[in-house]
């Protein structure tokens, strides 16, 4: 039986709304997700789906006056939702370490990284000077730095892409997070790095025993590293299952659009599968009926489900709406589009 404290983080019922013109608009409705210790739960779909939406949910980062979000976002005793700052000040980096994209973003441009890492443990940790300059070439080495007390000194705009998301990484796991975010980790950086830094990823979960969120547009970095996966599509999950039965045996239409539309070679001719359209915006989002009807127009309308519901197909997978029973590609090619495979 699973041990009470296994579980992480227990999202039950979030929605986040953001304010636009006067009102507010869900971009994230109705998420329930669970992270356990030892597990990378990945959040999968395109852009616009609400991804980050969760993410900036989870660590209570957003314009308070413009977001409403709602429900419960539990983390041991603790609801994240409506905690005050100060709170959230502690946990975050202390308990929630979050890695973002874009590396240069998060660093400090005038500061040496190594003092950035310092910084985090001087606000969490009551070590002294010389404790956090040892902490931090501890961290260095660990996030596989070449020559760390060389690295120490250095200024961000001197490392490279992979060697900044390095320091952003050991900034995020300096106080030992149960729960590392990271959203689009590697998406900033080149396909021989991105592998590298995924592998420290994993590494450093096993280490740690922690809970990783990967939030990706990129089921290859799903492929590689999840244990659980939760599609996105329009602000809602539709489908949830462990990574073999979503690669296996996907059952929501979009999740197999998704798939359907990676490359399977390096050929760069090679036709692949287009979703045509795009996620709708906030604005223009159906809240009623079922919202990637519209993007695989030729399925009746009869197969959707009026207000569709999450079902559990079986134990652990979670698909939405009962369209996928009727679902199939088109036989012509005209939802397929030949695009550069690179
Ligand atoms: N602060 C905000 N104010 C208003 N709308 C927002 C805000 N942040 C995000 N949105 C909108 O909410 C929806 C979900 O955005 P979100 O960034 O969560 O998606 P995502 O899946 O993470 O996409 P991406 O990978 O492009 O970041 C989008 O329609 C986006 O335009």
């Amino acid at each position: 039986m699973e041990k009470q404290s296994d579980l992480l983080l227990d999202i039950q019922h979030l929605h986040t709304a953001y304010r636009l013109q006067g009102n507010f608009y869900d971009a994230a409705d109705d998420i329930n997700l669970t992270l356990k210790r030892d597990e990378i739960l990945a959040i999968v779909g395109e852009s616009g789906s609400g991804k980050s939406t969760i993410a900036s949910s989870i660590i209570g980062l957003y314009d308070h006056k413009n977001t409403r979000v709602t429900g419960d976002i539990l983390y041991n005793e603790l609801n994240l939702v409506g905690l005050n700052e100060s709170l959230f000040n502690k946990i975050r980096g202390n308990n929630i370490g979050m890695i973002f994209q874009d590396p240069l973003a998060s660093l400090n441009p005038l500061m040496k990284v190594g003092d950035q890492v310092a910084e985090t443990l001087y606000y969490h940790t009551d070590m002294n000077e010389k404790q956090r300059v040892t902490r931090v070439i501890e961290l260095f080495n660990q996030v596989g730095m070449p020559r760390p007390e060389e690295m120490y000194n250095m200024y961000p705009h001197e490392l490279s892409g992979g060697l900044r998301q390095r320091v952003v990484i050991a900034m995020a796991i300096a106080c030992k997070p149960e729960i590392i975010i990271a959203d689009e980790p590697t998406t900033a950086l080149d396909v021989t790095i991105q592998a590298q830094i995924l592998d420290l990823l994993e590494s450093i979960q096993k280490e740690s025993h922690s809970g990783i969120i990967l939030i990706t547009h990129d089921l290859g970095v799903v492929a590689e590293t999840a244990d659980e996966v939760a599609v996105m599509y329009a602000g809602q999950i539709v489908e949830k299952a462990d990574v073999k039965t979503i690669f296996e045996h996907p059952l929501h239409p979009y999740t197999r659009s998704l798939l359907n539309s990676m490359p399977q070679s390096d050929d760069e001719d090679e036709e692949l599968h287009v979703i045509q359209g795009t996620v709708p915006s906030l604005k223009n989002m159906p809240r009623t009926g079922d919202r990637f009807a519209a993007r695989i127009p030729w399925i009746p309308a009869s197969a959707h489900e009026d207000e569709p519901k999450v079902h559990e197909v079986e134990p652990g997978h979670f698909v939405r709406c009962t369209c996928w029973q009727e679902f199939h590609f088109l036989d012509d090619d005209s939802n397929k589009e030949v695009v550069k495979n690179k």
